[in-house]
């Protein structure tokens, strides 16, 4: 499956999704940490009605920690319900089940008062676009392998429960969602950051975004890595630097942007230049 989303391919999602809703309490919705805003589902919230919902980080590892932070802020301040994870390492795995159990803790009461004397496990699943480590999250939560993963978008195919601890059982297969595409922004954060197949995107349009929102953010990040002492403000000057400090040069002395883009996303994408995150919660009222 490739991420390129059609309005019949977005209906079926949707309804998948919303059929597996009767099934669950709660929904886990994973987002990636580097881009919480940018990689959820513009229609999240007209589609998951009338369940509880926890927002799960992930890929924290990759991110900001100032940001991250930041994020968990505000959705305090938003009131809705999140948390921190790795899912590769899994961290803040015992969190997702207590905080579970905390939010459901007043229905299972409610199950008990009508008699209900053993109370069923909480049912959970996992929704969230494509790459975001929904596979990954539900073999940590099994603690064995289940699901496929990989490092290509669109891996997860085929409805089981799987028990993690005697608490929660979460649905095998998760819930595929969009992301917001008709933003060319998102767009591009979704392509630095690599939940976007590079063959259907431009990898330099890609990195002169991610350059410039480096040189504005992450200044000093750009600087180590490339060894520059000041960030030219002109993006091309900014490509040739790096192109010359990396040997992005071509026969006869021009500069390979094409090799200088594909240079520098993998290098952002496995960490090179430190732990970053492109989306910010303050832009959000701004841009509402
Ligand atoms: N660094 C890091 N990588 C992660 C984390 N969680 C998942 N990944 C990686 O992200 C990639 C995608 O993970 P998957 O679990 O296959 O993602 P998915 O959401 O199931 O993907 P689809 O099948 O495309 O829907 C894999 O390379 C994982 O190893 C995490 O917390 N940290």
């Amino acid at each position: 499956m490739t991420i390129q989303w059609f309005p019949g391919h977005m209906a079926k999602a949707r309804r998948q999704v919303t059929e597996k809703l009767k099934l669950i309490d709660i929904v886990y919705e994973l987002v990636d940490a580097r881009i919480p805003q940018s990689s959820r589902n513009p229609m999240i919230d007209e589609i998951i009605v009338n369940k509880p919902r926890i927002v799960l980080l992930n890929k924290t590892d990759k991110a900001d920690p100032r940001m991250t932070e930041e994020w968990l802020r505000y959705y305090r301040e938003q009131g809705v319900q999140a948390l921190a994870i790795d899912a590769q390492a899994g961290k803040g795995m015992k969190q997702i089940v207590s905080l579970s159990k905390e939010i459901l803790h007043e229905k299972f009461e409610r199950m008990k008062a009508k008699g209900i004397k053993k109370p069923r496990a909480i049912r959970a699943m996992i929704v969230g676009i494509p790459n975001v480590g929904k596979s990954t999250l539900i073999n940590r939560l099994a603690s064995k392998k289940i699901a496929k993963t990989g490092d290509r978008p669109g891996v997860t195919q085929a409805q089981q429960w799987i028990k993690v601890g005697s608490e929660l059982e979460l649905l095998d297969t998760p819930g595929i969602l969009w992301p917001k595409f008709e933003d060319q922004t998102v767009g591009y954060k979704l392509a630095t950051t690599g939940a976007i197949k590079d063959t259907i995107v431009n990898m330099q349009d890609i990195c002169v975004y991610a350059l410039r929102f480096l040189s504005r953010y992450y200044p000093v990040n750009l600087k180590e890595r490339y060894g520059l002492e000041e960030i030219p403000e002109d993006i091309v000057e900014l490509f040739d630097a790096i192109a010359k400090k990396r040997g992005c040069i071509m026969s006869g002395g021009m500069v390979d942007y094409d090799k200088t883009a594909e240079l520098v996303l993998r290098e952002i994408r496995t960490d090179k230049l430190g732990m970053l995150t492109f989306d910010d919660p303050a832009e959000l009222s701004s841009e509402e």
